[in-house]
């Protein structure tokens, strides 16, 4: 770097050129050579040579515009206007140029001139024509390893012509496509080779090219600095023959470039042509090798095929066994003794439908006779079995009059709506015997099991029917006997709907009181009938009857003269049929429900109907007294599966323990046992006479006919069966009779009672009498 006065001077390679402002500004000052190209000539020389931001392109037709053209005239343009002085090598070239317009000119001729050392300083070919090769090159090499499988392929292949066939071996090698293939890409290569060929001529072409360019640059160069030392670029220096001498270089030198950069797109465009060619050849290429493989299976699996055929063709035609004519001979007499056998058989054949229908026929009318008189032995046998059974149901009824066991009938309810869908659910689990009522057959996944009651009632049998089969107990109780019928089950087996039933169709309670009443008015004894109705409620007894039956708590009292009653219970007299209705309504109405998950309207407590009943034959004086005691017990129920909780679980809980008071009362009873828990629950303490002995007791059992409720219907099977076998002793008759010494006559003594009860019987028991059985002469126990 060199001072001189107020300018300074920037040194450049080759020579000086130093722009000197008029002004003192070193803001402005600077070299051809001192920095980077302005913002839209930037060069990026990092880039492996490739000039990025250079517009190169020029176009045919399109010369004058060429934007490198039009800045460097807009260059020079300003430097003529320019108010600035050059110095050359220290020597004022006297030129005065505008500050700004030497900014321009500075920075366009430095752009240019960083534009041309960038291309001239990289004579490889661009980037994207070295990618270019770099890819054909590696497919080359990708075909070449290709050829070499083929070729391996080709080998093995021609292993598979089967051997000393010729004309086989010579199509194989003519026709194969691996052979068509080959060839193919060999065509490929060299075409390839062809285009690399190519693609380096124009490179040297190039080459050339950029030299000229060179060498131009140069000489514009040195004649621009001739210039300007000479002091040309005056406005007057225009016309000036060198002036034009140099605008004719500069117009050569455009006209080359314009040149170069034809043929540069030229080439790009065919390295583009070529890559595309180089693609559709190597889908070609990857298309015939598939359909040349696909060919070459089908052709390996027919020569398999061929090659097992003509190993077996040789297998048989060795293994073929030599015909004797003898043997042949006879063999061929032995085939017509065949086909004349199997021509009568035939005829045979075409017979037999004839002969089987007739067969057939005559078996029919035989085995038709056979089953008729089957059917004839099998009516008597049924009426003869009826009748035994008839016989054996009375003795055995008597002999459970005198033993005094308790009879269990059981009756099965029709599916209902909390048993779930029949067909998701399956269908009922009980089976009953036609040729015996009092069997029922509870049929399980693993077994069967039957269960032997005194009768069992299906799910068809109306109110009406069920209460028939009672009804004789329960004329009983005109006769003097105490009757107690239980209804016994889980919850929701229709123990309510059995004793109380629907208002529309009652069940045994008013069916009961009805009968009754009207048995009473149609005989010639004096009947009164008193009835109560109570509930053991969370074992509280309640008055049903009691217009306020929730504050009228009652308590089981034992009176001085014995026997058991219920002080405060309200007794209504039965004195018409609207009498009998409105008492059944009453403890409908009060008795505590709930719906739980097992019955919309589960009972929730033990409801008791008692009727006393007290004759008196006018006649005679004679007096009867009986006491009919109808119970609904509230039904057993498993927590687990109802979910009470809250007052339902207390009920529940409460219900459970009454039920199993209740089971070990009959447990004691059937044992004997001296002592029986009767005082464990208000249950049992309240049916002690009923249970006791001094009763005829039935207990109704109730059962669901559904699947998922299979153990609850066994417990209460099992329960009734063990009910059924405990003996409590022939019941009693309550006869006082009177002092006129008539016998009667106006009503049938009682059919079932057969013996007189023991001392020891009648010594032990409580008897249980009305208050009202005031009246004169002596009670009888017969
Ligand atoms: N024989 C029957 N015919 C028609 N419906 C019946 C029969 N038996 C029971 N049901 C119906 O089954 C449901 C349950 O019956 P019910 O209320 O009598 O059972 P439950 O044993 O008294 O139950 P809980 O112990 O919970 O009081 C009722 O809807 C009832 O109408």
């Amino acid at each position: 770097m060199d001072k001189s006065g107020e300018s300074e001077e920037v040194t450049q390679t080759n020579e000086d050129l130093v722009a000197v402002p008029e002004a003192d500004d070193d803001s402005t000052r600077g070299s051809f050579d001192s920095g980077v190209a302005t913002e839209d000539m930037k060069v990026d020389l990092e880039s492996d040579g490739v000039v990025e931001a250079m517009t190169l392109s020029g176009t045919d037709g399109q010369e004058d515009s060429h934007p490198r053209k039009r800045k460097r005239e807009e260059a020079f343009k300003a430097a003529d206007k320019s108010k600035w002085s050059y110095k050359l090598n220290g020597q004022d070239i006297g030129l005065a140029f505008d500050e700004a317009a030497f900014q321009v000119a500075r920075e366009n001729l430095k752009g240019y001139r960083y534009q041309l050392q960038a291309r001239l300083a990289k004579p490889r070919p661009p980037l994207h024509m070295q990618q270019q090769l770099k890819k054909k090159e590696d497919l080359i090499n990708t075909l070449r390893e290709r050829i070499n499988e083929l070729e391996k392929i080709l080998e093995s292949n021609k292993d598979l012509c089967p051997s000393g066939d010729e004309e086989n071996e010579g199509s194989c090698e003519k026709k194969t496509p691996t052979r068509e293939l080959l060839h193919f890409i060999k065509q490929l290569e060299e075409e390839n080779e062809e285009l690399t060929s190519q693609v380096r001529e124009q490179e040297s072409n190039n080459k050339s090219l950029r030299k000229d360019l060179r060498r131009l640059e140069a000489e514009l160069y040195r004649c621009k600095c001739q210039l300007i030392e000479n002091g040309i670029y005056t406005e007057a220096g225009a016309g000036n023959p060198k002036d034009k001498r140099i605008k004719e270089l500069e117009e050569e030198n455009e006209r080359l470039q314009l040149a170069l950069y034809k043929t540069e797109d030229k080439a790009a465009a065919r390295e583009l042509e070529l890559w595309k060619q180089t693609e559709d050849l190597k889908l070609k290429l990857i298309d015939a090798e598939i359909q040349n493989m696909n060919d070459w299976a089908k052709y390996r699996e027919w020569m398999s095929l061929k090659h097992e055929a003509s190993k077996k063709i040789v297998v048989e035609q060795r293994s073929k066994p030599t015909i004797d004519p003898t043997a042949l001979q006879s063999l061929q007499d032995s085939l017509s003794v065949v086909q004349t056998s199997q021509q009568t058989l035939k005829k045979l054949a075409e017979l037999l439908p004839l002969s089987v229908e007739t067969h057939v026929k005559e078996t029919g009318r035989q085995v038709h006779r056979a089953l008729l008189a089957v059917e004839c032995n099998n009516k008597e046998l049924q009426a003869k079995y009826s009748r035994e059974m008839k016989l054996r149901k009375r003795f055995h009824n008597q002999l459970v009059e005198l033993r005094g066991n308790i009879r269990v009938f059981c009756r099965v309810r029709p599916w209902i709506k909390e048993d779930g869908d029949c067909k998701i659910t399956g269908s009922s689990v009980l089976t009953f015997d036609p040729m015996d009522d009092g069997v029922l057959t509870v049929a399980n996944k693993s077994r069967s099991q039957d269960f032997e009651l005194d009768k069992v009632f299906n799910c068809d049998v109306s109110q009406r029917q069920m209460f028939d089969e009672v009804s004789d107990l329960i004329s009983s109780v005109l006769d003097g006997y105490n009757v107690c019928i239980f209804a016994y089950g889980q919850t929701g087996s229709g123990k309510t709907h059995t004793m109380e039933g629907p208002p529309e169709d009652p069940g045994v309670n008013q069916r009961a009181l009805k009968f009754l009443y009207e048995e009473a008015r149609a005989s010639a004894w004096h009947y009164d009938i008193e009835a109560s109705v109570m509930e053991i409620y969370n074992e509280q007894i309640r008055d049903l009857l009691n217009p306020d039956p929730i504050n009228n708590k009652l308590e089981v009292k034992l009176r001085p003269e014995g026997g058991l009653h219920v002080p405060g219970l309200v007794r209504v007299p039965v004195h018409s049929l609207d009498e009998v209705n409105e008492i059944s309504e009453q403890g409908r109405r009060n008795r505590a429900t709930a719906a739980t998950n097992m019955n919309e309207h589960s009972s929730r407590s033990h409801c008791l109907l008692c009727v006393t009943v007290t004759g008196l034959n006018s006649v005679t004086g004679d007096r009867t007294f009986g006491r009919l005691n109808l119970v609904d017990l509230a039904g057993s129920e498993r927590v687990s599966k109802s979910q009470a909780d809250g007052a339902r679980l207390k009920e529940a809980q409460n219900i459970n323990k009454s039920l199993s008071s209740l089971g070990d009362v009959i447990n004691a009873l059937k044992n004997k046992h001296s002592h029986v828990p009767y005082r464990n629950s208000k249950l049992t303490y309240l049916l002690q006479e009923s249970l006791g002995g001094d009763s005829k007791t039935l207990m109704i059992l109730q059962v669901s006919p559904a699947e998922k409720n299979l153990s609850e219907s066994i417990c209460t099977l099992t329960f009734g069966q063990r009910v059924r076998s405990a003996e409590l002793g022939a019941a009693t008759k309550r006869l006082e009779e009177g002092n006129k010494g008539t016998p009667s006559s106006a009503r049938r003594p009682p059919q079932d009672t057969l013996g007189t009860p023991s001392s020891q019987q009648t010594g032990n028991r409580t008897p249980n009498l009305p208050r009202s059985a005031t009246g004169p002469g002596k009670l009888k126990f017969k």
